[in-house]
């Protein structure tokens, strides 16, 4: 598996806790920063992320921010992304369950480390249900 990761300076340490559970795990990462904690513009580095994503390049991708809203803002104005702001690991569940959801976003100021690495598990480990669920997301796009 292979996972694109994009975070603003309110993101950075749980961006890098982030990144040491997924090497942990044996998972390819692309780390496109930022991994200081000078303030930057979310934007710079979660557009590459949903590149990657909407060109196939990797399997997911998770953004981090500091209210998860900006960045995920973002994402979802690339066309085959759907990035979810999830900020408990029933909504990261159903966010893959029912939405097949290929972008996590988190805020990292507002849930706790433990939580967001359970988030991420979740994430990783809960399928898509498609079913109903397959011609909604199939609808999502502007038409
Ligand atoms: O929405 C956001 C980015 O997706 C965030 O909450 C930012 O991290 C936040 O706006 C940064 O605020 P700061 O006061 O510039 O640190």
């Amino acid at each position: 598996m292979k996972i694109a990761i994009g975070n603003d300076h309110a993101g950075t340490d749980y961006k890098l806790a982030i990144v040491g559970l997924l090497k942990s795990k044996g998972i390819e990462v692309i780390n496109y920063g930022t991994d200081g904690t000078d303030s930057v513009d979310y934007p710079d580095f979660v557009h590459p992320v949903a590149n990657d994503v909407e060109q196939g390049n990797v399997d997911i991708g998770i953004v981090v921010c500091g209210s998860g809203n900006g960045a995920n803002m973002t994402i979802n104005k690339h066309q085959k992304v759907r990035g979810a702001l999830c900020w408990n690991k029933e909504i990261t569940a159903l966010a893959r369950e029912h939405n097949d959801a290929n972008i996590l976003s988190l805020p990292a100021r507002f849930i706790a480390l433990p939580q967001a690495l359970e988030m991420v598990e979740t994430f990783l480990n809960t399928e898509f249900e498609g079913g109903r669920h397959e011609r909604r997301i199939e609808k999502i796009p502007c038409r």
